[in-house]
């Protein structure tokens, strides 16, 4: 029996839950709870962000914590929005993410899953990322997760928020993170 403490997901996010909960399984060897509390959006680098979200979470639970942050990055602007996709989102909707691209013949994007755990409130961050490339298309699919429906990863001709749940957790940036998360955590048993 492992004596290790429960994880503690901090996310305002019930989708992210409910992905990490489906993408872990049952076998995953810690405990993860969730917590959800609405964290400040942090403004840098990713990884920059990740680590101290992460601290922020860890100040603010007792015992070790999780957290991710989800960047969309535009190939023909540079990476933006990147870590700041949630504003566009809520502000343009899935159609104003593919009309900014209307400029530009490049519409290749990147989503970026970045998962940041912390032992403890004076432990550093580890850091656990994955990346999905993909084409930014006009919406399409089922809206109930963010930007799904504009998003459609290299190889395949539907959306995210086309395909089955169950397939994008086998090639999401989400699921690609949470491998290597898995790895780590398999690794130290
Ligand atoms: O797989 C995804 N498919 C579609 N949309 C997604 C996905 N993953 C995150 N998203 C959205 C949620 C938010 O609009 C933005 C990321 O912002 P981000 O700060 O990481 O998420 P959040 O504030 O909703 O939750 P949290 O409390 O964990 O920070 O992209
Ligand atoms: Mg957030």
């Amino acid at each position: 029996m492992s004596m290790s403490k429960p994880i503690t997901f901090v996310t305002g996010n019930a989708k992210k839950l409910e992905e990490l909960v489906a993408i872990l399984g049952p076998n995953f060897p810690r405990t993860v709870i969730s917590k959800k509390v609405d964290l400040p959006e942090l403004q840098g680098e990713i990884d920059e962000i990740a680590v101290k979200k992460c601290k922020e979470a860890a100040r603010q639970v007792d015992g070790p914590v999780l957290i991710e942050d989800t960047s969309l990055c535009f190939n023909a602007l540079e990476g933006l929005p990147g870590p700041y996709i949630k504003w566009f989102l809520e502000k343009l909707q899935p159609e104003g993410l593919h009309r900014m691209l209307s400029g530009w013949e490049d519409k290749s994007a990147r989503a970026v899953c970045t998962f940041a755990y912390c032992e403890s409130s004076v432990a550093e961050p580890k850091i656990f990322q994955g990346i999905t490339e993909g084409t930014i298309v006009e919406p399409r699919g089922p809206r109930d997760f963010g930007w799904d429906p504009v998003f459609q990863p290299k190889g395949y001709d539907k959306t995210y928020a086309e395909l089955p749940k169950s397939e994008k957790n086998t090639i999401s940036h989400r699921f690609r993170a949470l491998d290597l998360l898995r790895n780590h955590f398999q690794n130290e048993k």
